[in-house]
């Protein structure tokens, strides 16, 4: 008999493929509301400005081709099938899940492209695996988090220590490190939500491995509904750290993010470097995740050590 077909299950926010696809893409993420004129022509500008359409879409494959490659060299006991699973975009979670039941598989694990939990991400992720699988017979595990990963910790520690090492003696006395992930409504603290204390350890940890002692949380990307959102937004926070800390370079992680994308190459690399060009500040920003090969080996130790454990 063969070796037992395990089904992965890569879960990611999902982008447009092409122009026209911004428009449903929008749609969905509103919940099925049209956004407006003016909203869909910002995001459509947006993309414009990051080169016409993301590479998001590309990262997310070649993540997970990658990461089932090393998952069927690592271990000779099962073999993996992948499968994308988007959040707003086809293939959707539900696509991806049916697609497994077709192709026989009746075991899966699953893992999201994003390293925090929160009720607004993770958990509608996994919750629409789980009903989907649930509807074909199979039995999926999720992965919930890996915010704490040590080889996520290093593949960032790593990256940010590159970036000041390459930096003059008195620049680097005079930089802050800020460690970012996508603003949520401040309403989401109210359920005792983990997104923020787990934002908070990633950026501890990053600051114990780099031996960085200055570094600030904040949070990006924010969406344009009339809720509170979790501050400071990294902008308003680097004026503050260059008017009353004193920095003069400032150094980019947005570890919630794991791709070059969107957030990534518009709200930092274009809107933050507007904030440190206006104040003659640095910009910094270390490369992402992408398709890293020790970012990847990582991502297949979660994976196995979920269905390790779950093996017991
Ligand atoms: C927590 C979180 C992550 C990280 C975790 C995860 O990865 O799941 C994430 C990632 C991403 N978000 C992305 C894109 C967008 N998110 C939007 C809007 C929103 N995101 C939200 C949350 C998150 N988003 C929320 C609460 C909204 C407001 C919705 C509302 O209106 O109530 C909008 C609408 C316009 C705008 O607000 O900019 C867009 C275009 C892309 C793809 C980029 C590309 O295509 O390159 C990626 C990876
Ligand atoms: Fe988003």
């Amino acid at each position: 008999m063969g070796k037992k077909t395990l089904g992965l299950l890569v879960m990611a926010y999902g982008t447009p493929y092409k122009e026209e696809d911004i428009e449903p893409y929008y749609t969905d993420i509103r919940h099925g509301r049209k956004p407006s004129e003016e909203a869909l022509q910002d995001l459509k500008d947006r993309y414009k400005a990051i080169g016409g359409i993301s590479p998001l879409a590309r990262i997310t494959e070649e993540q997970t081709k990658a990461l089932e490659e090393k998952l069927n060299t690592e271990q000779d006991d099962v073999e993996f099938k992948a499968y994308i699973g988007l959040k707003h975009i086809h293939p959707f979670i539900e696509d991806a899940v049916q697609q497994m039941a077709e192709d026989g598989i009746d075991e899966a694990v699953s893992i999201v492209l994003a390293p925090h939990y929160s009720t607004f991400s993770v958990k509608s992720y996994n919750q629409r695996a789980t009903d989907t699988a649930e509807k074909y017979g199979i039995a999926i595990e999720s992965v919930e988090s890996w915010y704490d990963e040590p080889g996520f910790i290093t593949y960032w520690a790593d990256q940010i220590s590159a970036v000041y090492d390459d930096m003059p003696v008195e620049e680097r006395e005079k930089a802050v490190l800020v460690v970012s992930a996508h603003s949520l409504p401040e309403k989401i603290l109210q359920d005792g939500d983990p997104y923020v204390d787990q934002l908070k350890e990633t950026a501890r940890l990053i600051s114990e491995a780099t031996g960085i002692r200055n570094y600030a949380i904040g949070w990006q990307s924010e969406g344009n509904t009339p809720d509170p959102w979790l501050g400071p937004d990294v902008q308003d926070l680097t004026r503050d750290l260059y008017e009353q800390k004193g920095y003069r370079s400032f150094v980019y992680a947005p570890v919630g993010f794991i791709a070059d994308h969107l957030e990534v190459l518009y709200d930092n690399d274009y809107e933050c470097k507007v904030v440190c060009d206006e104040l003659g500040a640095s910009y910094h920003r270390p490369e992402m995740p992408n398709a890293h090969p020790q970012f990847i080996a990582t991502l297949a130790d979660v994976v196995l050590k979920k269905v390790k454990r779950d093996a017991q």
